[in-house]
Protein backbone atom coordinates (compact mmCIF):
# COMPACT_ATOMS: atom_id res chain seq x y z
CA UNK A 1 0.00 0.00 0.00
CA UNK A 2 1.88 3.46 -1.24
CA UNK A 3 -0.23 5.78 1.13
CA UNK A 4 0.62 7.36 4.44
CA UNK A 5 -1.94 6.49 7.13
CA UNK A 6 -2.69 8.17 9.81
CA UNK A 7 -4.61 7.43 13.09
CA UNK A 8 -5.97 10.02 15.52
CA UNK A 9 -6.50 7.97 18.42
CA UNK A 10 -4.55 4.65 19.60
CA UNK A 11 -6.75 2.45 21.63
CA UNK A 12 -8.14 -0.68 20.72
CA UNK A 13 -9.55 -0.36 17.33
CA UNK A 14 -6.55 1.48 15.92
CA UNK A 15 -4.30 -1.22 17.88
CA UNK A 16 -6.96 -3.99 15.96
CA UNK A 17 -6.08 -2.39 12.70
CA UNK A 18 -2.65 -1.72 12.62
CA UNK A 19 -1.64 -5.47 14.11
CA UNK A 20 -3.65 -6.57 11.21
CA UNK A 21 -2.04 -4.05 8.37
CA UNK A 22 1.61 -5.35 9.32
CA UNK A 23 0.77 -8.53 9.43
CA UNK A 24 -0.93 -8.01 6.04
CA UNK A 25 2.69 -6.61 4.82
CA UNK A 26 2.21 -3.04 5.21
CA UNK A 27 5.64 -1.00 6.33
CA UNK A 28 5.58 0.14 9.19
CA UNK A 29 7.44 3.40 7.89
CA UNK A 30 3.80 4.35 6.38
CA UNK A 31 2.13 4.44 9.54
CA UNK A 32 1.39 6.84 12.30
CA UNK A 33 -1.08 6.80 15.17
CA UNK A 34 -1.51 9.40 17.93
CA UNK A 35 -3.14 9.69 21.44
CA UNK A 36 -2.59 12.43 24.07
CA UNK A 37 -0.10 10.07 26.26
CA UNK A 38 3.11 8.82 25.78
CA UNK A 39 2.12 6.19 27.60
CA UNK A 40 -0.67 4.68 25.35
CA UNK A 41 1.27 4.99 22.63
CA UNK A 42 4.46 3.61 23.69
CA UNK A 43 3.23 -0.45 23.00
CA UNK A 44 1.67 0.19 19.45
CA UNK A 45 5.57 1.99 18.67
CA UNK A 46 7.33 -0.62 20.44
CA UNK A 47 5.07 -3.51 19.34
CA UNK A 48 4.86 -2.64 15.64
CA UNK A 49 8.06 0.28 15.11
CA UNK A 50 5.23 2.73 13.64
CA UNK A 51 5.96 6.54 14.13
CA UNK A 52 4.27 8.05 16.87
CA UNK A 53 2.89 11.35 17.97
CA UNK A 54 1.10 13.46 20.68
CA UNK A 55 0.62 16.37 18.65
CA UNK A 56 -2.47 15.59 15.96
CA UNK A 57 -2.14 18.57 13.66
CA UNK A 58 1.57 17.28 13.32
CA UNK A 59 0.77 13.72 12.72
CA UNK A 60 -1.36 14.45 9.56
CA UNK A 61 0.95 16.45 7.89
CA UNK A 62 1.71 14.09 4.70
CA UNK A 63 -0.73 11.65 5.36
CA UNK A 64 -3.01 10.67 2.25
CA UNK A 65 -5.53 8.93 4.82
CA UNK A 66 -6.39 10.42 8.37
CA UNK A 67 -8.50 7.71 10.16
CA UNK A 68 -10.61 9.26 13.03
CA UNK A 69 -10.30 6.96 15.74
CA UNK A 70 -11.22 8.43 18.81
CA UNK A 71 -14.10 7.96 20.99
CA UNK A 72 -17.43 9.37 19.68
CA UNK A 73 -18.27 11.79 22.67
CA UNK A 74 -14.74 13.97 22.19
CA UNK A 75 -14.58 13.85 17.99
CA UNK A 76 -16.05 17.43 17.79
CA UNK A 77 -13.05 18.73 19.94
CA UNK A 78 -10.24 16.88 17.82
CA UNK A 79 -12.26 17.75 14.72
CA UNK A 80 -12.08 21.43 15.87
CA UNK A 81 -8.33 21.11 16.63
CA UNK A 82 -7.47 19.37 13.28
CA UNK A 83 -9.68 21.53 11.25
CA UNK A 84 -7.09 24.05 9.33
CA UNK A 85 -4.27 21.65 8.93
CA UNK A 86 -6.87 19.00 7.61
CA UNK A 87 -8.63 21.66 5.51
CA UNK A 88 -4.41 22.31 4.03
CA UNK A 89 -3.47 18.42 3.49
CA UNK A 90 -7.45 17.41 2.29
CA UNK A 91 -6.36 13.55 2.92
CA UNK A 92 -8.89 10.75 2.34
CA UNK A 93 -10.62 11.04 6.13
CA UNK A 94 -11.86 7.68 7.40
CA UNK A 95 -14.25 7.72 10.38
CA UNK A 96 -14.43 4.52 12.70
CA UNK A 97 -17.01 6.63 15.45
CA UNK A 98 -20.29 4.61 16.11
CA UNK A 99 -22.64 6.71 15.36
CA UNK A 100 -21.72 9.94 13.83
CA UNK A 101 -22.28 10.42 10.44
CA UNK A 102 -20.20 11.55 7.79
CA UNK A 103 -21.78 14.92 7.42
CA UNK A 104 -21.55 15.61 10.58
CA UNK A 105 -17.71 14.67 10.95
CA UNK A 106 -16.97 16.90 7.50
CA UNK A 107 -19.25 19.93 9.03
CA UNK A 108 -16.61 20.18 12.40
CA UNK A 109 -13.71 19.55 9.62
CA UNK A 110 -14.77 22.70 7.93
CA UNK A 111 -16.74 21.15 5.07
CA UNK A 112 -15.93 19.48 1.57
CA UNK A 113 -14.10 16.78 2.31
CA UNK A 114 -13.79 13.32 1.42
CA UNK A 115 -15.10 11.08 3.85
CA UNK A 116 -15.56 7.63 4.81
CA UNK A 117 -17.52 6.19 7.07
CA UNK A 118 -16.16 2.88 8.65
CA UNK A 119 -17.22 0.58 10.86
CA UNK A 120 -14.69 -2.10 11.57
CA UNK A 121 -14.29 -4.62 14.29
CA UNK A 122 -11.40 -5.88 16.61
CA UNK A 123 -10.93 -9.07 15.12
CA UNK A 124 -9.42 -7.08 12.20
CA UNK A 125 -6.14 -7.58 14.73
CA UNK A 126 -6.08 -11.21 13.70
CA UNK A 127 -6.81 -10.92 9.84
CA UNK A 128 -10.82 -11.93 10.39
CA UNK A 129 -12.18 -8.09 10.70
CA UNK A 130 -15.62 -7.50 9.17
CA UNK A 131 -16.00 -3.60 8.19
CA UNK A 132 -18.77 -1.78 6.67
CA UNK A 133 -18.35 1.07 4.47
CA UNK A 134 -20.06 3.96 3.11
CA UNK A 135 -18.94 7.20 1.22
CA UNK A 136 -19.73 10.82 0.78
CA UNK A 137 -20.37 12.33 -2.24
CA UNK A 138 -16.57 13.90 -2.60
CA UNK A 139 -14.84 10.57 -2.23
CA UNK A 140 -13.51 9.78 -5.56
CA UNK A 141 -13.45 6.10 -7.17
CA UNK A 142 -9.50 6.18 -6.54
CA UNK A 143 -10.19 7.39 -2.69
CA UNK A 144 -13.12 4.38 -2.45
CA UNK A 145 -10.45 2.02 -3.80
CA UNK A 146 -7.52 3.04 -1.08
CA UNK A 147 -10.37 2.66 1.95
CA UNK A 148 -11.37 -0.78 -0.03
CA UNK A 149 -7.48 -1.92 0.08
CA UNK A 150 -7.35 -0.70 3.72
CA UNK A 151 -9.78 -2.44 5.55
CA UNK A 152 -9.58 -5.48 3.15
CA UNK A 153 -5.96 -5.96 4.75
CA UNK A 154 -7.45 -6.91 7.91
CA UNK A 155 -10.70 -8.53 6.83
CA UNK A 156 -13.79 -8.29 4.05
CA UNK A 157 -15.21 -5.18 3.21
CA UNK A 158 -18.76 -4.81 2.68
CA UNK A 159 -19.85 -0.81 1.41
CA UNK A 160 -23.44 0.34 2.12
CA UNK A 161 -25.05 2.98 -0.16
CA UNK A 162 -27.14 4.08 2.15
CA UNK A 163 -25.60 5.54 5.53
CA UNK A 164 -28.23 4.93 8.08
CA UNK A 165 -27.54 1.25 7.11
CA UNK A 166 -24.44 1.28 8.96
CA UNK A 167 -26.29 1.52 12.33
CA UNK A 168 -27.25 -2.50 11.14
CA UNK A 169 -23.64 -3.12 10.58
CA UNK A 170 -22.66 -1.82 14.08
CA UNK A 171 -25.58 -4.31 15.35
CA UNK A 172 -24.39 -7.19 12.93
CA UNK A 173 -20.69 -6.77 12.72
CA UNK A 174 -19.17 -3.76 14.67
CA UNK A 175 -20.17 -4.69 18.16
CA UNK A 176 -20.74 -8.50 17.68
CA UNK A 177 -17.54 -10.09 18.59
CA UNK A 178 -18.28 -9.43 22.15
CA UNK A 179 -21.88 -11.27 21.78
CA UNK A 180 -19.33 -14.10 20.79
CA UNK A 181 -17.19 -13.39 23.31
CA UNK A 182 -19.87 -13.71 26.04
CA UNK A 183 -21.31 -16.83 24.79
CA UNK A 184 -17.46 -17.92 24.94
CA UNK A 185 -18.02 -17.12 28.63
CA UNK A 186 -20.94 -18.80 29.41
CA UNK A 187 -20.18 -21.58 27.80
CA UNK A 188 -16.54 -22.06 29.55
CA UNK A 189 -19.13 -21.36 33.27
CA UNK A 190 -21.42 -24.33 32.03
CA UNK A 191 -18.63 -26.49 31.01
CA UNK A 192 -16.93 -25.78 34.13
CA UNK A 193 -20.41 -26.79 36.32
CA UNK A 194 -20.72 -30.01 34.05
CA UNK A 195 -17.02 -31.14 35.36
CA UNK A 196 -14.15 -29.85 33.16
CA UNK A 197 -11.39 -27.86 33.85
CA UNK A 198 -12.33 -24.12 33.01
CA UNK A 199 -9.10 -23.96 30.53
CA UNK A 200 -10.35 -27.24 28.80
CA UNK A 201 -13.98 -26.03 28.47
CA UNK A 202 -12.63 -22.60 26.75
CA UNK A 203 -10.30 -24.50 24.35
CA UNK A 204 -13.15 -26.14 23.43
CA UNK A 205 -15.36 -23.73 23.27
CA UNK A 206 -13.43 -21.16 20.96
CA UNK A 207 -12.35 -24.35 18.70
CA UNK A 208 -15.66 -25.33 18.20
CA UNK A 209 -16.82 -21.23 17.34
CA UNK A 210 -14.10 -21.51 15.01
CA UNK A 211 -15.14 -24.72 13.33
CA UNK A 212 -18.68 -23.77 12.89
CA UNK A 213 -17.72 -20.55 11.63
CA UNK A 214 -14.94 -21.54 8.76
CA UNK A 215 -17.79 -24.87 8.02
CA UNK A 216 -20.47 -22.25 7.66
CA UNK A 217 -18.25 -19.93 5.58
CA UNK A 218 -16.84 -22.36 2.94
CA UNK A 219 -20.04 -24.41 2.94
CA UNK A 220 -22.66 -24.23 0.28
CA UNK A 221 -25.98 -25.59 2.96
CA UNK A 222 -27.02 -22.45 4.54
CA UNK A 223 -26.94 -22.33 8.77
CA UNK A 224 -30.47 -23.87 9.37
CA UNK A 225 -29.12 -27.05 7.33
CA UNK A 226 -25.66 -26.97 9.06
CA UNK A 227 -27.51 -26.80 12.26
CA UNK A 228 -30.04 -29.96 11.55
CA UNK A 229 -26.86 -31.73 10.45
CA UNK A 230 -25.75 -31.79 14.00
CA UNK A 231 -29.28 -32.49 16.06
CA UNK A 232 -29.99 -36.48 15.57
CA UNK A 233 -33.59 -37.07 15.81
CA UNK A 234 -34.10 -37.65 19.44
CA UNK A 235 -30.41 -37.13 20.32
CA UNK A 236 -28.39 -34.64 22.85
CA UNK A 237 -28.51 -31.59 20.32
CA UNK A 238 -32.13 -31.45 19.70
CA UNK A 239 -32.34 -31.00 23.51
CA UNK A 240 -29.94 -28.19 23.80
CA UNK A 241 -31.60 -26.39 20.83
CA UNK A 242 -35.14 -26.56 21.89
CA UNK A 243 -34.15 -25.58 24.91
CA UNK A 244 -33.03 -22.29 23.29
CA UNK A 245 -35.93 -21.93 21.17
CA UNK A 246 -38.43 -21.80 23.67
CA UNK A 247 -36.30 -19.88 26.10
CA UNK A 248 -36.51 -17.55 23.27
CA UNK A 249 -32.95 -17.02 22.39
CA UNK A 250 -33.92 -15.70 18.81
CA UNK A 251 -36.21 -12.80 20.44
CA UNK A 252 -32.95 -12.07 22.93
CA UNK A 253 -30.76 -11.77 20.06
CA UNK A 254 -33.30 -9.60 17.70
CA UNK A 255 -33.79 -7.22 20.69
CA UNK A 256 -30.14 -6.85 21.63
CA UNK A 257 -29.40 -5.80 17.90
CA UNK A 258 -32.22 -3.54 18.01
CA UNK A 259 -30.78 -2.18 20.68
CA UNK A 260 -27.24 -1.53 19.64
CA UNK A 261 -28.40 0.28 16.23
CA UNK A 262 -31.13 2.24 18.19
CA UNK A 263 -28.02 2.99 20.29
CA UNK A 264 -25.70 4.66 17.49
CA UNK A 265 -28.73 6.64 16.10
CA UNK A 266 -29.65 8.22 19.79
CA UNK A 267 -25.45 8.82 19.72
CA UNK A 268 -25.85 10.42 16.46
CA UNK A 269 -28.92 13.26 17.90
CA UNK A 270 -26.82 13.47 20.84
CA UNK A 271 -23.89 14.25 19.38
CA UNK A 272 -23.94 16.36 16.60
CA UNK A 273 -26.39 18.72 18.48
CA UNK A 274 -29.59 17.96 16.88
N1 LIG B 1 -13.63 -1.04 20.15
C1 LIG B 1 -14.34 -1.51 19.12
O1 LIG B 1 -14.61 -2.72 19.02
C2 LIG B 1 -14.81 -0.60 18.04
C3 LIG B 1 -14.70 0.77 18.15
N2 LIG B 1 -15.16 1.59 17.16
C4 LIG B 1 -15.00 3.05 17.27
O2 LIG B 1 -13.61 3.29 17.35
C5 LIG B 1 -13.39 4.47 18.11
C6 LIG B 1 -12.33 4.18 19.15
O3 LIG B 1 -12.80 3.14 20.00
P1 LIG B 1 -11.79 2.32 20.90
O4 LIG B 1 -10.53 2.09 20.17
O5 LIG B 1 -12.55 1.19 21.45
O6 LIG B 1 -11.53 3.41 22.07
P2 LIG B 1 -10.27 3.61 22.99
O7 LIG B 1 -10.70 4.44 24.16
O8 LIG B 1 -9.60 2.31 23.24
O9 LIG B 1 -9.31 4.49 22.07
C7 LIG B 1 -9.44 5.84 21.87
C8 LIG B 1 -8.04 6.43 21.97
O10 LIG B 1 -8.10 7.80 21.66
C9 LIG B 1 -7.16 8.46 22.50
N3 LIG B 1 -7.45 9.89 22.57
C10 LIG B 1 -8.18 10.57 23.48
N4 LIG B 1 -8.15 11.89 23.20
C11 LIG B 1 -7.40 12.04 22.08
C12 LIG B 1 -6.99 13.15 21.32
N5 LIG B 1 -7.36 14.38 21.61
N6 LIG B 1 -6.20 12.91 20.25
C13 LIG B 1 -5.80 11.67 19.92
N7 LIG B 1 -6.15 10.57 20.62
C14 LIG B 1 -6.95 10.77 21.68
C15 LIG B 1 -7.32 7.77 23.81
O11 LIG B 1 -6.23 8.03 24.64
P3 LIG B 1 -6.43 8.07 26.26
O12 LIG B 1 -6.87 6.69 26.63
O13 LIG B 1 -5.08 8.43 26.77
O14 LIG B 1 -7.50 9.10 26.52
C16 LIG B 1 -7.42 6.32 23.36
O15 LIG B 1 -6.15 5.74 23.23
C17 LIG B 1 -14.74 4.87 18.72
O16 LIG B 1 -15.22 5.99 18.04
C18 LIG B 1 -15.61 3.65 18.52
O17 LIG B 1 -16.96 4.02 18.29
C19 LIG B 1 -15.71 1.10 16.01
C20 LIG B 1 -15.84 -0.23 15.84
C21 LIG B 1 -15.43 -1.21 16.83
O1 LIG C 1 -19.39 -0.17 21.71
C1 LIG C 1 -19.15 0.75 20.93
O2 LIG C 1 -19.75 1.83 20.99
C2 LIG C 1 -18.12 0.52 19.85
C3 LIG C 1 -18.71 0.66 18.48
C4 LIG C 1 -18.81 -0.74 17.94
C5 LIG C 1 -18.04 -1.54 18.87
N1 LIG C 1 -17.63 -0.84 19.88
Amino acid sequence: MATNITFIGAGNMTGAIIGGLIDSGVSPAAITATSPSESMLAPVKTRYGITTHTDNQEAISGADIVVLAVKPQIMRDVCKELRDSIQRERPLVISIAAGLDADTIDGWLGGGLAVVRCMPNTPSLVGYGASGLFANAAVSEQQRQDATQLMQAVGIVEWVEEEALLDAVTAVSGSAPAYFFLMFEAMEEAGTRLGLPADTARRLAIQTAMGAARMAAQSESDPATLKKNVMSPGGTTERAIEHMESAHLRDIIEDAMQACAARAQEMAKELSGE
